[in-house]
């Protein structure tokens, strides 16, 4: 049996889990986690000749002219490449290039992700330090940068420099300064919180590899003295009586940490110690260990994905210590990811020729000032439910803190141009910061105030079509993500045999429950609650027992209605309206609602854009879009985003006399009256909808300010065409929706074309939904 076999038999079940939802995500629905997509257009003859022969050899040309140019007429300027040779990847040490890949397309999404910077990811089977060079270094015309990834002490040091003397680009090895500069930033606030001197305290070094290394170079230009550092790696403590010492066979970076002392062990050198620094390997730091430090102690335990102590193990033997690891699951995060996107985007984007130490202390400075700034909204909407107070448990930011790029990248870009090496400095670094905005939406945060809403109250959502694959994987995640109570309707067998099938791990009677259409001991009572509605509609009881056999969304309604069920997802199978006209009738509109209405989300290159009504309103009237637009406004805050309506219309702030555009005035008029501290104006063109500067070249003094992100269209064709339209020429823009906006419980009818992640975001929408709706309801009485 392999080593690796061993491993996984002896996983955790929550450990085992966690594989296969890991390995799934990694294998579908596509394979891999990065893909490289052409920016321009190429559909015909036209763009064919400007793209490639005989357009191009006009820009090859420019570029020969000029070299700078290559950064006007090729994507080299935003181009970073993750580079690994796999001989230190995570702490799983020297697995080889290969298997370093998920890693490097990993950090290639993080830096797309956060920050909007384009990866190559390339892992080279290569390990001489100085044929490692040669292939770097003859990839200068190639890229605007170097990240190199995840290789081994002591050679990457001599890498590194290599490549800083004879590349004229940022080279950074993100193992070293990445992790240096975050593990400073948490010392220094972790310090402030404890009440010590950084000159005073004694450091305990398990790792003499590339990140301890860095880390305590940086530290110890903050203050930590050298004498009091004592540095363990494999072969226990580095000292000078330590054989490799004596025949003068050290490192020249663990020589700098070398002492003259009797300790010979981590258990040694951490009793007594302030702040304990982990960058080496998994459970090294006991708990015995951990019982010895000094009082309020700082435990940066770094090691991944297993750290070399887990935090409730620390705290259950010191609780007054500080802990941080390089995990998500746990509080204070330190890890490169929150500065390797933003040291690169400011240095790319002002054309640094290299990464310098002043640059790194901006990052310093700018991590550890903001874990102690007051959170904005949006991070708040973004960690609901969690306290972001600076404290023992918030030493520094959380990766998805939007700030993080909006104040790092400028100081990065601004430190680049005071030491010298920016070829193209920002000019006016306000208007920077605002163009930075345009990352801040386009990711996960999208959706990530939603997740967090639901993970803090999940809620108990039916599913109607629950025999369908795409359901089954869903409810899979959305179970895995902890937001949700599952119903299923369908057949137990049939639904049985489909997880089997697709190899999920959902139990049927376990963390799902089932409501078979043909066979429930609730029938009796929902067909009964289904006449009550509808009897005087026509509907005798024999009309309500079949009408309650045959419409799976029928049931999930009900079960709503008598309080089985929070929330409701359909549409899976059938026409819209169909769906449509069972929430009507039983769920019906929710308090002060006059009309059911829906509204799409889609997240574009440059936008994220509402669009309302795209499925319900024919052609509404003022009062009727007034009163969409309100419900829409409301449902984009559950985003974590301030709502910028435009009324959108052929006709320009009155240009158009035809009833369409009067129409759409008369609308915004309303919702203004409404809702007069929400952006909104109206009736616009879509171009003036989404650009400040079309607007004001009509009307200069608009209340809406920047990009409006709701639209509001006069008919259903106009929403549901320009929805469709934007969502197939954007190539890759997500959608999430339609989101039924009015109803009296959160039901979302999906279209048959949902994909497995659509399904999961109306998930975690309803649930949210739900929550929201329950605040709303303890507000009114
Ligand atoms: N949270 C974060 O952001 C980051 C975390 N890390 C983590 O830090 C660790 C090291 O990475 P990196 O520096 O790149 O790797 P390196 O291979 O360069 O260094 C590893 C170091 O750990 C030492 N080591 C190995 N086993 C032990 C042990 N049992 N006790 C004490 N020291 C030991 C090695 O000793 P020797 O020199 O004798 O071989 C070496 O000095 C990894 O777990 C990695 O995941 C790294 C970067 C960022
Ligand atoms: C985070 C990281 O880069 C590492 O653990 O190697
Ligand atoms: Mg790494």
């Amino acid at each position: 049996m392999s080593e690796i076999t061993k491993k996984n038999q002896s996983l955790t079940p929550a450990e085992a889990a966690l594989r296969e939802a890991a390995l799934d995500y990694h294998r579908s629905p596509t394979r891999g986690k990065i893909a490289v997509t052409p920016t321009k257009a190429l559909v015909n003859q036209r763009d064919l000749s400007l793209a490639y022969s005989p357009g191009v050899a006009y820009a090859c040309l420019a570029i020969e002219e000029d070299p700078g140019l290559a950064a006007d007429f090729t994507s080299r300027a935003n181009l970073v490449a993750v580079i690994s040779n796999g001989t230190a990847v995570l702490g799983l040490g020297d697995i080889g290039p290969l298997a370093s890949k998920p890693v490097m397309e990993g950090k290639g999404c993080l830096f797309k992700k956060f920050a909007g910077v384009d990866v190559f990811d390339i892992e080279l089977a290569e390990r001489d330090p100085d044929k490692l060079v040669d292939i770097i270094a003859a990839m200068e015309p190639t890229l605007g940068g170097v990240n190199l990834e995840d290789i081994k002490a002591p050679e990457c040091f001599y890498i590194e420099k290599k490549l800083k003397e004879r590349m004229n680009i940022p080279v950074f090895h993100d193992d070293q300064h990445g992790t240096a500069i975050i593990s400073s930033a948490a010392l220094l606030n972790g310090l402030e919180l404890v009440g010590k001197d950084i000159a005073a305290v004694k450091l305990a070094v398990s790792g003499a590899g590339a990140a301890a290394t860095a880390c305590l170079d940086l530290m110890v230009g903050l203050g930590v003295r050298r004498e009091n550092i004592f540095v363990v790696d494999s072969k226990g403590v580095i000292q000078d009586q330590r054989e490799d010492a004596r025949a003068g066979k050290l490192d020249e970076s663990k020589q700098r940490y070398c002492q003259l002392t009797s300790a010979r062990t981590l258990a040694d050198v951490v009793a007594g110690a302030d702040v304990f620094l982990g960058c080496s390997a998994a459970g090294v730091l006991t708990q015995d260990m951990v019982k010895t430090m000094a009082a309020k102690p700082i435990i940066l335990a770094l090691a991944n994905p297993e750290p070399e102590i887990r935090p409730e193990l620390a705290k259950a033997v010191r609780p007054d210590c500080i802990i941080a690891t390089g995990r998500s699951d746990y509080p204070n995060q330190v890890n490169n990811v929150l500065c390797f996107p933003y040291i690169f985007r400011g240095a790319l984007d002002c054309g640094a020729a290299k990464i310098t130490e002043e640059m790194k202390l901006a990052c310093v400075r700018e991590i550890a000032a903001l874990a102690k700034a007051e959170t904005s909204d949006e991070v708040a909407a973004a960690y609901a439910g969690e306290v972001l107070a600076f404290g023992p448990d918030y030493l520094i930011p959380k990766p998805f803190d939007a700030r993080l790029i909006l104040r790092i990248a400028p100081a990065v870009a601004q430190a680049a141009e005071a030491s010298g090496v920016a070829a193209r400095p920002i000019k006016d670094l306000e208007a920077y910061r605002q163009s930075l905005e345009r990352f801040v939406y386009q990711t996960g945060m999208f959706m990530r105030p939603v997740f967090a809403a639901a993970k803090a109250h999940p809620a108990r959502v039916i599913y109607a079509e629950g025999e369908d694959e795409r359901v089954l994987r869903a409810v899979q995640v959305a179970l895995d993500e902890g937001i949700v109570k599952p119903t299923l309707i369908g057949r137990p067998e049939v639904i049985q045999a489909r997880i089997e099938r697709a190899g999920l791990r959902l139990k049927v009677g376990g963390d799902v429950a089932v409501i078979d259409p043909d066979n429930d001991a609730r029938f009796r009572q929902y067909w009964e609650a289904y006449h009550q509605v509808m009897g005087r509609r026509g509907v005798t009881p024999d009309m309500a027992k079949a009408a309650v056999r045959r419409s799976a969304t029928t049931i999930g309604a009900l079960a709503i209605k008598l309080g089985d069920a929070d929330a409701m997802i359909c549409g899976m199978v059938g026409r819209f309206d169909n769906h449509l006209e069972h929430v009507g009738d039983l769920i019906g509109l929710k308090p002060g609602a006059k009309t059911l209405a829906t509204m799409n989300a889609l997240m574009l290159e440059q936008h994220t854009l509402f669009l309302t009504d795209t499925f319900v309103n024919d052609s509404p009237d003022a009062e009727q879009l007034a009163e969409i637009a309100a419900m829409a406004a409301e449902e984009v805050q559950r985003f974590g985003l301030p709502p910028k309506v435009a009324f959108v219309s052929h006709g320009m702030f009155g240009s158009s006399k035809r009833p369409s555009a009067v129409k759409m005035r008369q609308a915004y008029e309303l919702f203004a009256q409404a809702n007069p501290d929400i952006e909104a104006d109206g009736e616009m063109h879509g171009d003036a909808a989404l650009s400040e500067s079309v607007r004001n070249s009509f009307l200069p003094d608009s209340r809406l300010k920047g990009a409006a992100n709701l639209l509001v269209l006069p008919t259903l064709d106009a929403a549901n065409i320009l929805f469709n339209v934007l969502k197939i020429s954007s190539g890759h823009g997500v959608t999430v929706g339609p989101i039924l906006l009015g109803a009296a419980a959160p039901v979302h009818i999906l279209t048959p074309s949902a994909t497995v992640r659509r399904i999961v975001n109306m998930t975690a929408l309803a649930v949210a939904d739900v929550l929201a709706a329950k605040e709303v309801g303890a507000q009114g009485q």
